[in-house]
């Protein structure tokens, strides 16, 4: 039996609906395929639940400065871990529900086929049996947590994130391998939750940080709640008891489970990309267009985490709106990408935005720096540590980029990521308002500091614009 459709999108995920978006508009003629679990990673398994996860911890942890705030008994707050996952798990399926009651519950069986399709030739895909022929297709089938195949033996005791916000019970210790994005933000709410946490990373920094202040200053902070090991591999073996022995250059710890984040690995595997012709990336992810998500110049697209490109909701947003626009185009359209914008949500936050540190010519930018520990409103909420460091093209004072380690620099991420977009020098940013007192005058106090590092004079306030 062949079927045949103007457009099939593989992956039901936030890619693979943000696509669907587009194309509906302009044919009725689709087939969505997946063959996992529904409702999204980031409803499921990512975003939304870690957050929850992430909010329980930082509420328990304020107990620390209760004292110092004159408010007592904090010292006898229990966190039970156990209504803590079910609050987690109770969440998440709010988020899960709200996707799944307007994507796939609302589809016939004719528009959505349970199952992973897989290619027979460009144009031609075959799922349970059933052969369909797509003019064009779109590829957006995410990616899956990477565990070492030499650590397979231990596979029982292993969390990744497909497994974690599953659990009712935690254990009492947990070495988390990995100290990027999901094993800082999860390996902190962990401690806070009473785990006994320990982080390892082969690199000689947590949260991908490549600005040296920052990297510094957030591993002197976040080291203060559970011990970093840094800069050397983590090898796994059994140490008895069911517990395992984990080491990293000297140091060695036993724990009853490991977190392992060490990355994610795009789902391509089944999906016989061998038979579309082209070539194929050291992770067998087809080579693509970033501004049409067109693959070569076959009627093929793609979009989300499976690109391994940019692995964060809204760009697999924005990929999905524009593979699925190009899906119904005669000719596909070029479209502009966004201000590269990152935020790991640990606390503090670690944000960068533009362009990155190893990216910039040191020597042709001007650096604003500020350290959280006298701003007023960050003394208020005793969350005081950290820096903010702002980068300007020297010529210019053109804005380029940013590092923030501070609390609450997800707000502050996303008014330098617009600023950026809009080509602003940081004369400009200082004639905006700043209200006080916020976290705003921590980004205020870095562009002065950055606006001293120009030679200029002004015949005004540089607060001020003149009328004309
Ligand atoms: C723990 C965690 C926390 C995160 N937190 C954040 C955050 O705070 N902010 C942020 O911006 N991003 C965050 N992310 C990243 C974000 O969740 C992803 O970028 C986003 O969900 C990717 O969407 P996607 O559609 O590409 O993939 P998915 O939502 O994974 O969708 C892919 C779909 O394809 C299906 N599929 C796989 N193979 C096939 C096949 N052969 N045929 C058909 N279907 C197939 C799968 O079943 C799945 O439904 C987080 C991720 C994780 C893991
Ligand atoms: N807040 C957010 O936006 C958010 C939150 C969670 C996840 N995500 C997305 O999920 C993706 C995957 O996250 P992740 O944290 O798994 O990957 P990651 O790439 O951010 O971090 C992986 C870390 O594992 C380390 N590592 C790899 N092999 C190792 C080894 N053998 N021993 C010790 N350390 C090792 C790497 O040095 C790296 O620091 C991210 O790219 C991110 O885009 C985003």
């Amino acid at each position: 039996m062949t079927r045949q459709v103007d457009v099939a999108i593989l992956g039901a995920g936030s890619a693979g609906l943000y696509a669907l978006g587009q194309v509906r508009k302009a044919t009725d003629s689709w087939v969505l395929i997946d063959g996992g679990e529904l409702g999204t990673t980031c409803a499921r398994v990512g975003c939304m639940p870690s957050k929850v996860a992430i909010q329980v911890g930082e509420d328990m942890h304020r107990r620390n400065i209760f004292d110092r705030e004159g408010i007592e008994g904090g010292e006898q707050l229990i966190l039970n871990q156990e209504d803590a996952m079910e609050h987690v798990q109770d969440l998440r399926d709010v988020f899960v529900d709200k996707v799944l009651s307007t994507s796939t519950d609302e589809m016939s069986e004719e528009e959505f086929i349970e199952g992973n399709a897989r290619f027979v030739e460009p144009g031609v895909l075959e799922v349970n049996g059933e052969r369909i022929e797509a003019k064009k297709v779109v590829i957006a089938t995410g990616s899956t947590p990477l565990v070492p195949s030499a650590w397979e033996s231990f596979r029982d005791r292993i969390l990744t994130t497909d497994e974690f916000f599953e659990q009712e019970a935690l254990p009492e210790s947990v070495a988390v391998i990995g100290l990027g994005v999901i094993g800082l933000e999860l390996g902190q709410a962990l401690h806070r939750f009473g785990v006994d946490v320990t982080g390892i990373d082969m690199a000689g920094t947590i949260g991908g940080l490549e600005d040296p202040v920052a990297r510094d200053v957030a591993i002197e902070i976040i080291g203060r709640e559970f011990p970093l090991w840094l800069g050397e591999k983590a090898e796994v073996s059994e140490a008895g008891e069911g517990k395992l022995k984990v080491t990293a250059g000297d140091n060695e710890v036993e724990v009853d489970r490991l977190l392992v984040s060490m990355g994610r690995v795009p789902n391509v595997r089944e999906l016989g990309l061998d038979a579309l012709g082209v070539e194929l990336n050291d992770n067998g992810v087809p080579v693509f267009d970033p501004h049409t998500m067109q693959v070569g110049d076959l009627p093929v697209f793609i979009a989300g985490d499976v690109t391994g490109d940019r692995p964060i909701l809204h760009e697999a947003g924005d990929e999905g709106r524009i593979a699925g626009f190009n899906a119904v185009q005669e000719t596909p359209v070029a479209f502009a990408r966004k201000t590269p914008l990152s935020i790991t949500f640990c606390d503090p936050n670690i944000v960068t935005v533009g362009q990155g540190w190893s990216e910039l010519d040191e020597a042709a930018i001007a650096v604003g720096e500020v350290k959280m520990g006298l701003l007023g409103r960050a003394i208020i909420m005793g969350r005081n540590r950290g820096v903010l460091r702002v980068y300007a093209d020297k010529r210019d004072g053109r804005i380029l980029g940013a590092t923030f380690v501070a609390a609450l620099a997800e707000h502050l991420g996303h008014l330098l990521s617009w600023a950026i977009a809009q080509e602003l020098t940081v004369f400009d940013l200082l004639k905006l308002p700043f209200y006080h007192p916020t976290m705003e005058e921590g980004l205020q106090a870095a562009l002065y500091d950055l606006k001293g590092r120009f030679d200029v004079e002004f015949d005004h306030p540089v607060e001020l614009r003149p009328l004309k």
